[in-house]
């Protein structure tokens, strides 16, 4: 570690006299002195000349500014090549996965990007010969380490940022005496304030999100309205008839600290083991890969309540269906997805309340050229609104992280029965779709069986659909009311709903309204 910091000193062995601009004389004289290996030479922080520190003090020093714990943390491991590979390797993933792979930048940039032969970035202190006791300002050089030229492809983008719209920032000092001539004191006091480990100390994620704002200001903020992050407490400070209710909803989940029971009851009722979800509402979810039946409101009051209270002040969004999703700690998430699925309403809105631990959502553009990435951190008691039309622009993710705790959500949506189909029958389809359609029917209400296959031998039925199976089973709704059939893939698992049957008669083959069976296909979507 020493060697390489110390590489990065003023090398005068290696600098040539005419770059250093001083007379020859001096330049020899410092040659010279710079074979004591007892001293440092070194250039100051602020303004020309030549430092020389005696090396222990110099070391003294720089270690009194890594010894700060707030700001610095000893590495565990202290093999600096098996560090700088481990980065290499994480910034080169990185790059080709989320940079490159979603054609973000051209072929060339990403070769210009990729890191190849990278070391770790390297500290080394200036003296600030100006102040007592000529403290140092530690300067981490980052040339040559892997994140290097992603630095400076970064820096270009965000450098029109820097630019002051205020007028709050001066450039040198004579700036600064120039302003201050057209300051009236009489009126002012004036005050100097020292801001310490400057770098350190700046707030990243403020920091980027006003960059994105002023950068992408037009698309980022309307990514943001269409995920509009109300605090409850927000919402009631400025709706009175809110908040009350809010108020009181809260103290319900929250009676104990975490609406323990609230939760166990909507979590009873378990769909899925690895995430846990429980849907409520009149229509069933269906989303690619599956379908969620609806649990009846009537079996959680709670949950009947907060959707009442949704209704009342937002009787424009008409929410007729909350999915309740647990998140046990930090270890589930949820990955990335859009909820476009055509049983969610065109033109509506989705909501969801965050509770318990503070999670962070994910926003990622769909659009490959786009840099509109956002996250939002969700604490307890959020509400957050987007629109149905952002599913078509952004796809959402709930990522790990080391969160502890549990949280719980409540989606709500406005789900319709009427399913448009992705993928339409032509006549002839159709028609084979009819028989199907029909035979599903007959089995379904009569034998009530679940899962029967009903012709294993015609394998490639539907190839447009691009439907790789063995054998096509059909599965009907548990319930007698047999309202919507699936399809099943049974090779691979994976569940086609055909759209919603008629007035809950299952012997309709040859109606007109059996004629507008079609397939729901929508296999690209990531499994929720
Ligand atoms: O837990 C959340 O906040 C998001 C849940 C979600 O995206 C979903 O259920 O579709
Ligand atoms: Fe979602």
């Amino acid at each position: 570690m020493a060697e390489i910091a110390f590489s990065s000193f003023y090398k005068f062995n290696n600098t040539r006299h005419d770059l250093l601009n001083i007379p020859k004389e001096e330049f020899r004289a410092l040659k010279e002195l710079s074979k004591n290996s007892e001293i440092v030479i070194l250039k100051p922080d602020k303004g020309s000349g030549i430092v020389i520190l005696n090396r222990s003090d110099y070391i003294d020093k720089m270690m009194d500014i890594i010894g700060d714990t707030t700001k610095f943390k000893l590495a565990a491991n202290q093999d600096v090549y098996a560090i700088s590979r481990t980065i290499e390797t994480r910034v080169r993933n990185y790059l080709r996965v989320h940079v490159k792979n979603p054609g973000l930048i051209s072929e060339d940039q990403y070769t210009e990007l990729y890191p190849n032969g990278s070391h770790i970035g390297v500290m080394y202190g200036l003296p600030k010969v100006h102040k007592r006791g000529n403290p140092m300002r530690p300067i981490c050089s980052a040339v040559g380490t892997a994140t290097y030229q992603l630095g400076k492809f970064v820096a270009k983008i965000i450098q029109p940022t820097a630019v002051s719209s205020h007028g709050t920032d001066l450039n040198d000092t004579f700036q600064f005496v120039s302003q201050l001539r057209d300051l009236d004191f009489q009126e002012s006091i004036m005050a100097s304030f020292d801001v310490q480990s400057l770098f350190t100390n700046v707030p990243l994620a403020e920091t980027i999100d006003v960059c994105m704002d002023k950068l992408y200001r037009d698309r980022y903020k309307a990514n943001l309205v269409c995920c509009l992050v109300y605090r409850v407490y927000m919402i009631a400070s400025s709706f009175h008839v809110l908040d009350c209710d809010l108020k009181q909803l809260c103290l319900k989940f929250y009676k104990n600290g975490f609406p323990k029971d609230f939760v166990e009851e909507c979590i009873s009722r378990v769909l899925n083991s690895s995430r846990n979800v429980a849907y409520y509402g009149v229509y069933p979810y269906v989303y690619s890969g599956g379908c969620h039946e609806p649990i009846p409101f009537s079996e959680n009051p709670y949950l009947e309540e907060v959707l009442e209270n949704m209704r009342i002040h937002f009787p424009n969004l008409q929410f007729n269906s909350a999915m309740v999703t647990k998140y046990l700690n930090g270890q589930q998430g949820i990955p990335s997805h859009s909820d476009d699925e055509d049983c969610i309403s065109a033109g509506s809105m989705l909501c969801t309340i965050s509770l318990g631990e503070t999670r962070t959502l994910e926003f990622r553009s769909k659009c490959k050229t786009s840099l509109v990435n956002s996250k939002v951190r969700l604490a307890h008691g959020d509400v957050l609104f987007m629109t149905r039309g952002s599913q078509n622009q952004f796809q959402h993710s709930v990522p790990k992280d080391y969160t502890k705790n549990m949280r719980v959500s409540i989606t709500l949506r406005h789900i319709t029965c009427n399913i448009n189909p992705v993928v339409s029958l032509t006549n002839v389809r159709f028609h084979e779709c009819e028989i199907q359609a029909s035979s599903v029917l007959s089995v379904g209400s009569t034998s009530k069986s679940n899962n029967t296959i009903i012709n294993p031998s015609k394998d490639d039925q539907f190839p447009e659909l691009g439907v790789k199976r063995t054998s096509i089973g059909v599965q009907t709704a548990p319930s007698d009311t047999s309202s919507v059939s699936i399809l099943t893939d049974i090779s691979s698992n994976t569940v086609y709903p055909v759209e919603k049957l008629i007035n809950n008669d299952c012997h309709a083959p040859n109606s007109e309204e059996s004629r507008s069976t079609s397939i729901y296909i929508s296999s690209k979507a990531p499994k929720k």
